[in-house]
C-alpha cells in the first residue's frame, strides 16, 4: 500500500481478533459511524468496535492524491457502492432498476462522493425542530458543524475577482478535522451565470454555510494544503487509528441487534462477507455494554432494524421475523433529490471554458503542467463552488396556486399504500411545514449549482412525495426492496417543469445572452405544463446519493424512529447516529449535514452513558 494509506490499517482486526464485548458498538463505519467511533474513544477507558460491510479503500485516485486529480476520485465506483435498485416508478414513465446509491466502504458516502460541501439552509434545520425535535434547530447544529469543518481560506487575487465570499464564523478552528476548501481556479463565464442570477433578483449570500438559500459560493470537501479528499477516513478514523480502545473490522456484515428481554440491547449478530448467510457455523455475537449505535446509512440502518424485529409488524410478520417493536416508521419516510438536466450550448462561449480542456491543446497543457507543478489550475477544480438554491416565489410566478394545491391535498393522497395513521399523521404535520417554507425565501425548493458549463444539473430540493425501504420478505438477508416514489405527488414534477422555465428566464438575461445559448433539451419546443412535466418525468433520475429520513427523528404518534436523543423509541441501549435521523431531507448535498448529526450524536451517547 501506499505509505500515505498504510497507517489506517493499524487497528483494522480479523473477526478472531475481536473481543466478546465492547462498550460501545458502532454498526457501519460509514461517513458517521467513522465520527461517532472517533468522538467515542476519545475517552481511553471505553472499548469501541465498528462493524463495516466494506473494505478499506486502498486506490490512492480516491482520495486524489499522488497525480491523481480531485475529478479522478468523484468516478462512483460501483465497486464501493451496494449493488441495489429501485422498484418500477410509475412517477417516472415506469423507470426500471433506478439507481440506489449506497456506499459499501471504510469512510462510506464521504469516501465516494462528490465532495461537494453545501449545508441546507436554517430553516430546513429549524422544522426538525418543529417536529417535536428540541435542540435540533440550525443554532443549535452550528456549533456541530462548526466542530466538524474549518475552511481553508480561497487564494485572495481569485477570490477578489470572482468576489468569492466567505464567514468564517460559520466553521470551526484547526481542531476541526474536515477541511473545506475552494479551487484554485474558476472558468471566467461563472461571471456571466452568477451576473445572470443576479439580474433575476436572486439574493447573493454572503456566507452559504449560514444562509444556504439564494446564490452563494460554497467550498469542497478537499484539504487546499494537498488537494486531496478531506474524509471521515482523513479526519476522524486515520488520526485516531492507533488508539488501543479503537476496533474496525472490515468486511462483515451485522444481521441483527440481540434484544434481552426486557428489550435492551445487548449485541449484534455479525458474519464474514461472502459466508452462507444466517448460518450459525459463522455467525457470532458481540456484546455491548453500554450501546450500540446504528450507523448502516439510509438504506440498512433500517434494514438492520427490521431484520432485528423493530419494524412494521405486518412486514415483519411477513418475513417470519419475531416482533420486539411495531414501529411503523422504520423504512418509511424515504426521501432523495430527484435530479434533472437542462441541456445548453453556449455559441459565443467565455474562453477559456470548460470544453478548452479538450478543444484547446495549449490551454491543456498548461492546465496539466499547472496541476504537475503545484497542483493548481483547471485541474484543482472539482464539480462546483457556485449556484442557486432558489425559493418557490422566485421560481414560479403561480407559487402561491402551489402552496394552495399542496394544502389542500389530503395527507394519505400519494403515499405508499404501505403507511399507516402515524406515518400519515407525520406526513402531516411535515406538509404543512413544507407548504409554509414553499411560501417563504428562507428555502431553496430548487438546486442550480454551476460551473461555466452549459448543461444545468439541478434537483428538486424538499420533495413531496414520500418511498419506503423494507425488508425483502423470502429472504431477510437480500438486499432491501427500495421504493423510491419519485414523482409520486404531482407538485414534484411541477417544479421540474418551473425549474426548466426559470432557466429559460435566466439564460435570456444580458448577462447570459452575451454567451449565445441554444437549448438543447428537453428542447424549446416544450412549452405547456404538460409537456414540461412529461418530459420532467422522463428525464428524472430518483436520486443523488442523498437517500436519507428512514430512521425518522420524530414521536412515535407521528411516525417517528427516534427521539431527539437519537435513541430508538420502544427499547433501550440503541440509537441511530446516521443521515436516517433526518425527518426531512435538507435543501443541500447531505454529507456536511451528515458530519454534524453524527458530531451531535456522539455527544448525546457520551452524555447518557
Ligand atoms: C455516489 C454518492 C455521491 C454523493 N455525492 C455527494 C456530494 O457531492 N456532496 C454531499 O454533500 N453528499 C454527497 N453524497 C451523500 C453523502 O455522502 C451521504 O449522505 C453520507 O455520506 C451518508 O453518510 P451515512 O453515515 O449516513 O451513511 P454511509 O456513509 O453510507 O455509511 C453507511 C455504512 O454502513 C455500512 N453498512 C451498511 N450495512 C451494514 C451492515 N449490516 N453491517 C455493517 N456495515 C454496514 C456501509 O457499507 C457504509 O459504509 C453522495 C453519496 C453517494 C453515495
Amino acid at each position: 500500500y501506499p505509505a500515505d494509506l498504510a497507517g489506517i490499517h493499524q487497528r483494522e482486526i480479523t473477526a478472531r481478533q475481536a473481543s466478546e464485548s465492547y462498550d460501545y458498538i458502532v454498526v457501519g463505519g460509514g461517513q458517521s459511524g467513522l465520527v461517532i467511533a472517533n468522538r467515542l474513544s476519545e475517552d481511553p477507558t471505553k472499548t469501541v468496535l465498528v462493524v463495516e460491510y466494506g473494505y478499506i479503500e486502498n486506490d490512492p485516485a480516491q482520495e486524489g492524491s499522488s497525480k491523481f486529480k480531485p475529478t479522478s476520485a468523484t468516478a462512483w465506483k460501483q465497486r464501493l457502492l451496494y449493488n441495489v435498485t429501485s422498484v418500477d416508478l410509475p412517477g417516472l414513465n415506469g423507470l426500471k432498476n433506478g439507481p440506489v446509491y449506497a456506499a459499501a466502504v471504510v469512510g462510506g458516502g464521504s469516501t465516494v462522493n462528490g465532495m461537494m460541501l453545501d449545508r441546507g439552509a436554517p430553516e430546513n434545520y429549524d422544522n426538525w425542530a418543529k417536529l417535536n425535535n428540541p435542540g435540533w434547530s440550525f443554532n443549535e447544529l452550528l456549533k456541530y458543524f462548526k466542530k466538524a469543518t474549518q475552511l481553508d481560506l480561497p487564494d485572495p487575487v481569485l477570490a477578489k475577482d470572482f468576489n468569492i465570499t466567505y464567514d468564517l464564523a460559520a466553521y470551526g478552528d484547526k481542531n476541526s478535522p474536515i477541511h473545506v476548501s475552494y479551487p484554485t481556479y474558476q472558468y471566467p463565464g461563472i461571471k456571466n451565470q452568477v451576473q445572470g442570477m443576479k439580474e433575476m433578483g436572486v439574493q447573493l449570500q454572503k456566507e452559504g454555510a449560514l444562509n444556504a438559500h439564494g446564490l452563494f459560493w460554497f467550498p469542497g470537501a478537499l484539504s487546499a494544503a494537498t488537494v486531496t479528499r478531506s474524509y471521515a477516513v482523513s479526519g476522524y478514523y486515520r488520526p485516531v487509528a492507533s488508539r488501543a480502545n479503537l476496533h474496525l473490522l472490515t468486511g462483515h456484515r451485522v444481521n441483527e441487534v440481540v434484544f434481552d428481554k426486557s428489550k435492551r440491547a445487548t449485541g449484534v449478530t455479525i458474519q464474514e462477507r461472502g459466508t452462507p448467510n444466517g448460518d450459525p457455523a459463522v455467525v457470532r455475537t458481540v456484546k455491548a455494554k453500554r450501546e450500540i449505535v446504528l450507523t448502516a446509512g439510509f438504506l440498512h440502518t433500517p434494514h438492520v432494524l427490521q431484520r432485528s424485529g423493530v419494524g412494521p409488524a405486518g412486514l415483519l410478520k411477513e418475513a417470519g421475523i419475531p416482533v420486539v417493536v411495531d414501529l411503523p416508521g422504520v423504512g418509511a419516510n424515504l426521501q432523495d433529490h430527484p435530479g434533472f438536466t437542462h441541456g445548453w450550448r453556449y455559441d459565443t462561449d467565455a474562453n477559456p471554458n470548460p470544453n478548452s480542456m479538450f478543444t484547446n491543446q495549449s490551454f491543456a497543457q498548461w492546465a496539466n503542467n499547472l496541476w504537475a507543478a503545484n497542483r493548481t489550475g483547471p485541474r484543482s477544480l472539482t464539480v462546483g463552488n457556485v449556484g442557486a438554491w432558489i425559493p418557490l416565489p422566485q421560481l414560479a410566478e403561480d407559487w402561491k396556486e402551489i402552496v394552495a394545491a399542496i394544502r389542500a391535498q389530503g395527507p394519505a393522497d400519494y403515499l405508499p399504500k404501505s403507511y399507516e395513521s402515524t406515518l400519515i399523521a407525520g406526513y402531516r404535520a411535515q406538509r404543512e411545514l413544507l407548504a409554509k417554507a414553499y411560501s417563504g425565501l428562507g428555502t431553496g425548493v430548487l438546486e442550480l449549482p454551476f460551473n461555466a458549463r452549459g448543461q444545468a444539473i439541478m434537483a428538486v430540493e424538499h420533495q413531496l412525495s414520500r418511498g419506503t425501504v423494507r425488508v425483502n420478505t423470502t429472504d431477510k438477508y437480500a438486499e432491501p426492496v427500495v421504493d423510491f416514489n419519485t414523482f409520486a405527488n404531482p407538485v414534484d414534477p411541477l417544479i421540474a417543469a418551473r425549474a426548466w422555465q426559470f432557466v429559460r428566464r435566466w439564460m435570456a438575461t444580458p448577462a447570459m445572452k452575451a454567451l449565445s445559448p441554444v437549448e438543447l433539451s428537453p428542447g424549446a419546443a416544450l412549452t405547456t405544463d404538460e409537456q414540461l412535466i412529461a418530459a420532467a418525468r422522463s428525464a428524472a433520475g430518483p436520486g443523488e446519493g442523498h437517500g436519507c429520513c428512514t430512521a425518522a427523528m420524530s414521536p412515535r404518534k407521528l411516525g417517528g424512529v427516534v427521539g431527539p436523543d437519537l435513541r430508538v423509541h420502544g427499547v433501550t441501549g440503541l440509537s441511530v447516529g446516521d443521515n436516517s435521523v433526518a425527518p426531512l431531507i435538507v435543501g443541500a448535498h447531505t454529507c456536511a449535514t451528515v458530519y454534524a448529526v453524527a458530531e451531535k450524536a456522539a455527544d448525546l451517547v457520551k452524555a447518557r452513558t
